[in-house]
Formats: structure tokens, sequence, C-alpha cells
């Protein structure tokens, strides 16, 4: 008998590819029959790095074309940042089949490599110029300094860390997980977390999609689930998606889960994009109840006015 092969499309940055690898080498520990390889497909995200994202056909940008190379049946399995997944799935075709054990979820504040400033928020300059194009990001800066001058930064990981150490902005705000695995956490100058920064929905964690119909790999595939991380990103998508907000809306998530009693919590925010109003809500239930949790802190939001604020 033949082994089986599965195919893994990832995009061309260096984050993406890493996290094709990552999967790759999870997938063979769990299957030591199966045969693995890599497809690069490239993506206007990635090829179109003047306009802002917001931009650029919105939501999905980063992940439409990799999940046309499963619908395509050019590869199997789409690896995807699982922040940058629309909550919303943009076809029955496909299938989240799996989200493994999650990366640091913070975000953190990067320093140009020469800096001598101090890697605190309150130390730096009236109107330090901050480069971050989120608007969860600028928002929770702004509500904490007014002063700062926030605006966008593109490229990856990589670009952007050469446009701050190049001197366009006095910090950049970047995800820890996409430093660490990059091997760049010598970059962080200071860990961003609840209350000032509450993390993107999905942040730090892989979200794994095949073919609806494609059994085998989603057998293959649900071997890598976590049950922690994917309760936990359940009901973060939960929120997200009875917002009816948009990765790109100003809307921050922070959950935590206790092993032992297998409760859940979800803090959520979401703010006017100058920063001047946030509204924060925070519930608890069973692991189980996830999705029903993301649900009930939404509604908790939209009761205190987050419609307004989420329609960017
Ligand atoms: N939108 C870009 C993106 N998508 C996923 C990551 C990093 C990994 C993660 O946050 O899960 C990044 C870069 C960043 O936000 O710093």
């Amino acid at each position: 008998m033949t082994a089986s092969t599965i195919r893994i499309a990832t995009r061309a940055s260096q984050l993406a590819l890493w996290q094709a690898e990552h999967v790759a080498a999870l997938l063979r520990a769990a299957h030591p029959d199966l045969n693995v390889e890599i497809v690069h497909i490239s993506t206007i995200g990635d090829r179109d790095q003047t306009e802002p994202l917001a931009n650029m056909g919105g939501q999905g940008v980063f992940t439409r074309e990799v999940q046309h190379a499963l619908l395509d049946n050019r590869a199997d399995v789409a690896v995807h940042s699982l922040k940058d997944l629309p909550t919303q799935s943009a076809t029955d075709e496909l299938f989240l089949a799996a989200i493994p054990a999650r990366e640091e979820v913070a975000d953190v504040l990067v320093l140009p490599a020469d800096s001598d400033q101090q890697a605190d928020l309150d130390s730096l300059p009236e109107g330090a110029r901050i480069g971050t194009g989120s608007m969860r990001r600028q928002a929770q800066l702004l509500h904490y300094r007014p002063d700062f001058q926030v605006s966008s930064i593109r490229g990856n990981v990589e670009t952007r860390l050469r446009k701050l150490d190049e001197g366009e902005y006095d910090a950049i705000v970047l995800a820890a997980a996409g430093l660490k695995r990059l091997k760049l956490e010598n970059r962080i100058s200071l860990k961003l977390g609840p209350p000032l920064m509450l993390a993107a929905v999905g942040q730090g964690a892989l979200g794994l999609e095949c073919r609806t119909s494609d059994q085998a790999t989603r057998d293959y595939l649900a071997a890598l689930n976590e049950p922690y991380t994917s309760a936990a990103a359940t009901a973060e998508r939960a929120l997200l998606n009875e917002l009816k907000a948009g990765c790109h809306a100003p809307v921050g998530t922070n959950s935590h889960l206790a092993e032992d009693s297998g409760q859940l919590m979800l803090e959520g925010v979401v703010l006017s994009t100058d920063g001047k109003q946030r509204l924060y809500g925070k519930a608890t239930a069973s692991m189980t109840d996830a999705e029903q949790l993301g649900r009930q802190l939404a509604q908790g939001l939209l009761d205190q006015g987050a419609a307004p604020l989420i329609d960017v």
C-alpha cells in the first residue's frame, strides 16, 4: 500500500512558512506514515504592501487565496493565523478542522534597535509616533495615551521592524506570537496585556482548514486539535461573530481557562477608533458552552451600545 500524501498550502511570508512547517511537523508526529508536502501560494495581502489592509478587499485578504488552493484541489490543508480568518466562512465547502495549542496571546511594544528609551508606555515622549494599522491596537493605545500619534504600518514582521529601525516610528506594536515564531523574541521591549491591551480574537492560535468533503484529512487534522485552545478560540470567535465585527474592528478579547474546573472566563472590549469610548464586559461559563459564552458577552456589549463603535 502506498502512503497517503497531504499537501499544506501556505503564503510565502517567513511567518506563514514557519506555521506551515510547524503543522507539517505536528502531522508527521501524529501520523508517522503520512507523507506531508508544502505548496506555496502568493496572496494580494502579501504582494501589495502599500494600501492599508482595511482598503484591500477587507476581511480575508490573507486567507482567501490559500483557501482557493483547497477548493481547486491544489492543496488539502490551509494553515491560517486564526486571527486573520473571518468568523463567517465564505463557503460550506471548507471546514475548520483543528485549532492546535496556542502560542503566547499578548501584543508587545517594540522600540527601534538603537533606542535609549525606557521600555514602558509612560516614558515615551509626548506625541510619540506609534506604528500599527490595527484599529484595536490604535484605539487601546489612544485610550491610555491620547497624545500618541498612531499611524498605519504595512508589510510582514521583518519589514515592519526595518521601518521601525530606519526611524519612521518611535515604537511599533506586534503580536508576541509572530516574533517568537521568527526567533525575534529579543526585539520584544515590553509586553502589553490586559487591562490596557486586549488581544485580537484568535491571536497566537492557528486554524487548520480542509475541504468539508475530505473526511480522511479531517480525521488526520482532528489529532492536532487542542481542546483548551479550541474552546477559548470558539468563545472569542463567537463574540466577534455576534458583534457582527470583522478582524479589523476595534474589538479586543482575553480568555482564561481554569483547566481543573473547566471554567472559561472571557473578557471583551469595544472602543471608538479615537480611544475615547471604551466598553468592557466579562462572563464565565463551562468550556463546553464556549460558543454560548461568546454570544452572551457580545449581547452584553451590544446592550452597552457597542454597535455604532464597530461599524467603522
Ligand atoms: N495580521 C498579521 C498577523 N497575523 C498573525 C500575526 C502574528 C501571529 C498571531 O498574532 O497569531 C500577524 C502579525 C502581527 O500581528 O504582529
